[in-house]
């Protein structure tokens, strides 16, 4: 039955690769909820599908079988409604635009999607949420003249200010040094308190995934499928004080277990 406070809905839904003879099992049977404002991490090792399902969502692929449903619509139809924003693993800006402008450059865009007749969201104020990202003093830099971190807080304040009320984020730290990723999750925590949009993110980490997350789903390869979704029940909001407790110690703990017993059944 269809549950009519949900987001996104996805129910039973598969994605067979075919090349040639073969024939690869990326996804199957997934069944999965999200609901307005949540933030949800797929979690699991490298080959479990993640990025299938989270390129599914995005409208950027199309299942093999089953339905997704994003507020109602078709990921495809939702996406040409701005509905989605996508923040890659790496920053993606454009090098000959300042930062201000990169993180504008939605409303750009939009603008030009009103002309051609299709309804668009309203863009946020970018120079507020560069201040945010703690980026406001590098407004007129070129992304060559900013670290590696900066240039990825740039693209995430560029995915928060389409306005979009679903956010897609695949692996966004994964090219960054360990300080620098611990940075960043705490100031996307930051900015999700404040505009709290629906985040679907996708990472290896455990320790990242019970950080971030209202549930994490665990995943397993072979074929890719959800094992189990976990509650991640923590005080929010959350700080880097909590990742010293052992009520985290011990989520990060059951994640993994969950994971591990995953792989134990497939061998
Ligand atoms: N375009 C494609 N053609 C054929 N097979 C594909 C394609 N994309 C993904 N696959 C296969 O589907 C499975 C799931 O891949 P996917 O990239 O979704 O996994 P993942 O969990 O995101 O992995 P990683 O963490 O390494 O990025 C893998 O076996 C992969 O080889």
């Amino acid at each position: 039955m269809s549950d009519t406070t949900a987001q996104i809905e996805l129910t039973r839904v598969g994605r067979t690769y075919t090349r040639g003879k073969k024939t690869v099992e990326a996804l199957t049977g997934v069944d999965l909820t999200i609901e307005q404002g949540e933030f949800i991490t797929l979690f699991g090792p490298s080959g479990c599908g993640k990025s299938t399902l989270l390129r599914l969502i995005a409208g950027l692929d199309t299942q093999t079988t089953g339905e997704i449903s994003i507020f109602g619509s078709t990921p495809k139809e939702a996406s040409s409604r701005k509905d989605i924003a996508w923040i890659p693993q790496s920053s993606a800006l454009l090098p000959w635009l300042d930062i201000e402008s990169n993180a504008s450059l939605s409303s750009v865009v939009n603008t030009r999607a009103d002309r051609s007749g299709a309804t668009t969201r309203r863009p946020e104020a970018s120079v507020g949420i560069l201040e945010e990202v703690g980026l406001g003093d590098f407004r007129a830099s070129r992304p060559d003249q900013l670290s590696g971190g900066m240039r990825q807080r740039a693209s995430i304040a560029r995915g928060f200010a389409q306005g979009a009320p679903l956010m897609l984020m695949d692996e966004p730290f994964s090219a960054l040094d360990e300080l620098t990723r611990d940075t960043l999750r705490i100031r996307l925590l930051e900015l999700w308190e404040h505009h709290r949009k629906t985040i679907v993110f996708v990472t290896h980490s455990a320790m990242e995934a019970v950080l971030l997350s209202d549930r994490v789903v665990v995943m397993s390869p072979r074929p890719g499928r959800i094992r189990e979704v976990v509650d991640i029940d923590l005080p929010r909001p959350r700080t880097w004080e909590l990742t010293e407790t052992p009520e985290f110690t011990a989520k990060v703990a059951q994640v993994k277990q969950i994971l591990w017993s995953a792989w134990e059944g497939d061998e």
